[in-house]
């Protein structure tokens, strides 16, 4: 048990998904899904795994902010993080000079999360099972459900923005013979576009299947609530970050202006702290929170969220529209299912099926139901084989497309 992190790796591996459009939307229409992926050595030669999603360029900023806080984790032993897991976080969140760059910010939140990312592998990886089993009360857990069955999932892959009509229909298509019974519309850019995209999803998909909408922060609030209004007709269970992510009035507005109309507000992928969820709970901001595994720094502070979401009787629909979000929000969900809300109803985590060939351990789908993973750790392995061909800018991939 006393192994040390000897040393980190950080690396900027991007995927060139916007060369068809993948992950497109009303205020991203390039994005290239990226992560500043870590590598954590130990004296004993295992390893520890963590990840970020980024888009393409942005990855920069994040990969300095590791190389920044890599000096607090380097040379701790597993006992050092796993005695004190919020010691260990409030280490890597209060530097006394990085707080002042951005304390509970986006890019610092997004650095811390890669470290505590490795947590589970630490936890899981050196814990012998059988002491790991006996830490657990496993009386009145619901698991056999998740075990059986899964957790229900709906898709953004449909009908991202960049898509055409026809592929929106074939893509569709083959969802629905795959067993997917809620699928998510991107919206924002233009009204028309919209009413007939929302109006060929909705007639594809039946009245009793849910469709849901995303507006990526288009809009402003009253441009948000006369535009949704538009969409009514096609009955969306929720309008997703209608407006800028840090106005919680606004979110709060256009709940109160939007729930005649029977739709919700959900938000939270680009919410980038504990305390701004407070507020968005505490104001009846939004009527489905959104925690985002990479947006959120670390485990620890998804799971205040989670708990907060509990008490505000919010029910919890993780983002995980990019690279690696599926396979690392899974083990979030679950943890919510079985030890905090015990609750499915309104309840469902995203599903987009780009990428996941490039993990040891991918999220499985089947019927339209995350299965539990069983593999340990926090299934953000990646190949690295993969690693190597799209490391920017030197990997393959990018070689080939620079030299175009
Ligand atoms: C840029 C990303 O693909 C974003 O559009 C994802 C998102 O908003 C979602 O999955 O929801
Ligand atoms: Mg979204």
């Amino acid at each position: 048990m006393l192994q040390k992190i000897t040393h980190l790796t950080v690396r900027d591996v991007r995927f060139p998904t916007s060369l068809e459009q993948h992950g497109s939307d009303a205020m991203h229409m390039d994005p290239d899904y990226s992560a500043a992926y870590v590598v954590l050595d130990t004296d004993s030669g295992l390893k520890g795994f963590g990840l970020t999603f980024t888009l393409g360029k942005g990855t920069e900023i994040v990969v300095r902010a590791v190389q920044a806080l890599a000096g607090l984790v380097v040379g701790k032993s597993l006992h050092d993080i796993v005695s004190n897991f919020r010691g260990f976080y409030r280490l890597l969140t209060s530097d006394g000079q990085m707080r002042w760059v951005s304390w509970d910010g986006s890019e610092t939140h997004k650095g811390f999360s890669i470290f505590n990312l490795s947590a589970p592998w630490w936890l899981l990886d050196f814990f012998p099972s059988e002491d790991l089993f006996n830490c657990i009360d496993f009386s009145h857990l619901l698991e056999d459900l998740m075990m059986n069955q899964g957790y229900p999932a709906y898709t953004t892959s449909c009908a991202w923005l960049g898509y055409s009509d026809q592929q929106l229909k074939q893509l569709c298509t083959d969802a629905l013979q795959h067993g997917w019974t809620r699928f998510k519309v991107k919206v924002g850019a233009d009204l028309e576009d919209d009413i007939r995209r929302c109006r060929l999803i909705r007639q594809m998909i039946g009245p009793s299947n849910t469709l849901m909408i995303d507006a990526n922060q288009r809009w402003d609030v009253a441009e948000a609530i006369s535009w949704v209004t538009r969409l009514a007709e096609v009955k969306p269970l929720w309008i997703e970050e209608p407006t800028s992510p840090d106005d919680i009035l606004g979110h709060a507005a256009i709940s109160k202006a939007l729930a005649p109309l029977g739709i919700g507000v959900a938000s939270g992928e680009q919410c980038h702290n504990r305390v701004m969820f407070k507020q968005f709970l505490q104001a009846s901001a939004l009527q489905f929170v959104q925690i985002d595994s990479c947006r959120l720094g670390s485990v620890n502070e998804n799971l205040a969220v989670l708990l907060m979401a509990h008490k505000f009787k919010v029910p919890v629909c993780p983002h995980a529209g990019g690279v690696g979000l599926c396979e690392l929000v899974q083990h979030l969900i679950l943890f919510d299912y079985i030890c905090v809300s015990a609750d499915l109803s309104g309840r469902m985590c995203e599903y987009v099926d780009h990428l996941h060939e490039h993990f040891t351990s991918p999220a499985v789908i089947q019927n339209a139901h995350y299965l539990t993973p069983k593999d340990p750790g926090y299934s953000c392995e990646m190949l690295e084989s993969s690693v190597k061909r799209h490391e920017y800018p030197e990997g393959d991939v990018w070689k080939l497309q620079i030299n175009k």
